[in-house]
């Protein structure tokens, strides 16, 4: 074989094995990141669409695009159960054009409908992070109408009690701790990739 022959059966550097058997295991279904605000759903979700090759959406951008206005906007004029009510619907159309990787909004799956279409519509994944994390992640900008309140770490602890029972019963969990984005992208890869196992 002459040298400048690249040898196919060795893979090449840089790439991941996970990669072809998240894939593989996803086959044609959606990704669907859910967990609280700060979790790292928007830019774990980014990456993992990357790597899967998939379009990536997020649920809160679509809502502000289609609706002109701002969630907090929305939240002001038109109260939560109004934004509730668009998010399913955004959240449903989205599901059907997939196969993408989906970033919710923290409170998407907590709502009995929403989390309906979620489950039928794909494969979950909760990034769970404990309060300290979240908040040290939330608490530098102020565009979360939810945590706009006299003590807004009381207020994520409380939302945490609440929806942490709900967020369990996703499909697959993976912790979003204090490590880089790329330790905690490749083990939703993997997690991903374990639902292939057995097959
Ligand atoms: N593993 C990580 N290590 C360090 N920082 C992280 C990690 N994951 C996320 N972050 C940071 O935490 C912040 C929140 O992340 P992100 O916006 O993705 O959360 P989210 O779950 O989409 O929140 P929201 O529901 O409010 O949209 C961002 O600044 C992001 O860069
Ligand atoms: O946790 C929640 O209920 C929310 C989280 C954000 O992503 C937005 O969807 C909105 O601020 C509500
Ligand atoms: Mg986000």
């Amino acid at each position: 074989m002459p040298n400048s022959m690249p040898d196919i059966t060795k893979p090449a550097l840089g790439i991941n094995p996970l990669v072809e058997q998240a894939r593989a295991a996803l086959g044609r279904r959606n990704l669907i990141f859910i967990g609280l605000m700060g979790a790292g759903k928007s830019v774990i979700g980014r990456m993992v669409a990357q790597q899967l090759s998939l379009p990536f959406i997020d649920t809160d951008v679509e809502i502000e695009r289609v609706s002109r206005m701002t969630i907090s906007e929305l939240f002001a004029s038109y109260g939560e159960p109004e934004f509730r009510a668009l998010e399913t619907r955004v959240i449903e159309r989205l599901l059907k054009g997939g196969p993408r990787v989906i970033s919710t909004g923290g409170g998407a799956f907590i709502n009995e409908r929403t989390r309906g279409v979620i489950k039928r519509g794909g494969v979950s994944v909760w990034l769970r992070a404990d309060l300290d994390i979240l908040w040290e992640r939330v608490n530098k900008r102020d565009h979360r109408p939810l945590l706009k309140t006299e003590n807004p770490k009381q207020t994520l602890e409380n939302l945490m009690n609440q929806r942490y029972p709900i967020y369990s019963e996703s499909d697959l969990t993976v912790e979003s701790r204090d490590v880089r984005k790329e330790i905690v992208a490749n083990e939703v890869l993997a997690a991903v990739a374990s639902l292939g196992e057995g097959r």
